[in-house]
């Protein structure tokens, strides 16, 4: 692998990514506290970014979001509002560490819209809330004989492209799960100088074979940028048996690192002469052609959603 000898426009040093491959089950403290060991786990590791999976705290689906879903707003939530996100930032805090914490079910504060939302949160290494992602894009989806999933039934989308900053490395992109299938944000994101895109994403067995390594790549080649998707481990006696495979893509669309089923951690150092070797072998940020696809440039788009807690 490169090693960086002059800082890179996007990624100031190198900096070590772990994906936390997590067994999780009903229990919402056990989930709590075994995530935490292993984020103690891959910082004593050299860990400086921390990424946990999807519904980390929880079973995944539908059935569970209500039950488990926890009040950020207004920010900073109390104790009982919202154990998850005091957990996660003494988790970041213990760890020393950036921590992008996978996601949670969320209620909205007003009770009565009976909304929720499928919601990450991220910490900086001094335990303080950087950013929060609520899942964009909805998964809605219906493969007959296969899986049927209606998100949308339960949860409401976020409205905003999220970038966090990460003072002495750059710049990072949030999104869940099956937001990595909407290329757009990806492409906005990296654009916006982001140097990796983050997904705690919980794709299964019917999808996931199919589209889940591909997609990473198909991010990480479109857009010369490190992808990293975290999935939760396989849990055969859950309702839904995730894909697990968490994995993190290099800017030359290689998976450099790849999880198999069952608990794992998987790293991996990213560097920014990766990133600037692959801009500068394949320029295809100097190469775009706005004058003939006009209607896909620079448009309006909404960084900031006053409605996420912050
Ligand atoms: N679980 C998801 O949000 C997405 C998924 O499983 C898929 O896109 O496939």
């Amino acid at each position: 692998m490169a090693t960086s000898t002059t800082p890179s426009p996007v990624l100031k040093k190198p900096v070590k990514l772990a994906c936390i491959q997590l067994a999780s089950g009903t229990d919402k403290g056990a989930n709590l506290s075994h995530a935490r060991e292993k984020v103690l786990e891959a910082a004593k590791g050299g860990a400086n970014l921390i990424v946990l999976p999807e519904c980390f705290n929880s079973p995944y689906g539908c059935d569970y979001f209500p039950s488990y879903a926890e009040t950020l707003l207004p920010s900073p939530p109390s104790k009982d509002q919202s154990p998850s996100y005091h957990a996660l930032s003494s988790m970041a805090a213990e760890a020393k560490a950036y921590l992008v914490g996978g996601s949670i079910p969320e209620a909205d504060p007003d009770p009565s819209s009976k909304k929720y939302y499928n919601t990450s949160l991220i910490f900086g290494p001094d335990g303080a809330l950087l950013a929060s992602h609520r899942k964009v894009h909805l998964f809605d989806i219906d493969i007959p004989g296969k899986i049927t999933f209606r998100e949308s039934d339960v949860l409401s989308p976020g409205n905003k492209v999220t970038l966090v900053d990460l003072p002495e490395y750059g710049r990072i992109a949030v999104a869940i799960c099956y937001d990595v299938r909407f290329p757009e944000l990806a492409t906005i994101a990296t654009r916006r100088g982001c140097f990796a895109l983050i997904y705690p994403g919980a794709f299964n067995l019917t999808t996931g074979p199919l589209h889940w390594r591909l997609l990473g790549q198909a991010r990480a080649m479109d857009n010369q940028i490190y992808v990293a998707m975290c999935s939760p481990a396989r849990v055969m006696d859950s309702t839904y048996h995730a894909y697990g495979h968490s994995l993190i893509v290099d800017p030359m669309a290689q998976v450099v690192t790849e999880a198999a089923e069952a608990e794992e951690i998987v790293t991996w150092e990213l560097d920014g002469a990766r990133l600037d070797e692959t801009r500068k072998g394949i320029p295809l940020s100097t190469q775009r052609r706005f004058d003939v696809y006009p209607d896909i440039g620079e448009g309006k788009i909404s960084f900031e959603d006053p409605n996420v807690p912050k």
